[in-house]
């Protein structure tokens, strides 16, 4: 496990931000997956204050989601909404750099434009850099424990909460997998136990899809604060 231990979650984000940063100052658009949940929020209100507001070159940064549920932006559950409300708002940014999955269409029709627009735009289907989230039973993106496919050749899934049933449209373990980089960004000591897990066995014998899913032919990487990290050896 490819671990990077910050003191708090603000050092860790600071750090997803200056390296957004470096991304934004490559000549040519840079595609990169934010994750949902709670987690990513402090990132998104970091980079909406100087120095990232004025210092990243927005226009290169293509920005898609690894999944999000299906309701519209100003549900507090919108995955997009949330970025749309703490950072899009306050920056610069055309909308065709803004590759939102619509959770207010029909599941099964934004599946398939979902799955157009990632053929169309992104380079062999290949991110630069994917950052996931990771829930205290071991999903990432909405790919859950004991119902994901790992094998599913296409590149984006309908998928559906294993308690609330609600939808969601998720990129498949395959497509994450292209990626040139992925990082996992997990903090707060809710989620100790189950990196400690992840730490000390073998991927192939658990069931959670962050523990399996890795760059095939890239960097994985973790990116956690002390208190997510305090059982790691
Ligand atoms: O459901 C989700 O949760 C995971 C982790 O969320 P968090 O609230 O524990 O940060 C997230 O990666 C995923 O994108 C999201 O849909």
């Amino acid at each position: 496990m490819n671990t990077l231990i910050f003191p708090t979650a603000q050092n860790a984000v600071e750090k997803i931000a200056q390296e957004l940063q470096l991304y934004s100052r490559q000549n040519r658009a840079v595609h990169i997956s934010l994750s949902g949940g709670s987690t990513p929020k402090l990132l998104f209100k970091t980079l909406a204050q100087a120095p990232y507001i004025t210092g990243i070159n927005w226009a290169n940064l293509h920005f898609w989601w690894g999944d999000d549920r299906m309701v519209p932006p100003h549900d507090p559950e919108s995955n997009y909404g949330e970025v749309q409300k703490l950072l899009f708002d306050h920056i610069q940014i055309s909308t065709e750099n803004i590759h939102r999955i619509r959770g207010e269409d029909d599941v099964e029709q934004e599946l398939a434009r979902f799955s157009q627009e990632l053929t169309a735009c992104v380079p062999n289907q290949q991110f630069d850099w994917i950052i996931l989230g990771m829930g205290t039973d071991g999903h990432t993106a909405s790919l859950f424990p004991h119902q994901t496919d790992f094998a599913d050749p296409n590149l984006a899934v309908i998928a559906k909460h294993p308690e609330s049933g609600q939808l969601r449209i998720s990129k498949t373990a395959k497509l994450l997998e292209q990626a040139k980089r992925i990082t996992y960004l997990v903090t707060g000591s809710s989620k100790a136990d189950i990196l400690r897990e992840i730490q000390t066995t073998s991927a192939e014998n658990l069931p959670y899809p962050a523990a399996k899913i890795k760059a095939k032919n890239g960097i994985t990487e973790w990116y956690l604060d002390k208190d997510a990290a305090k059982l790691l050896d």
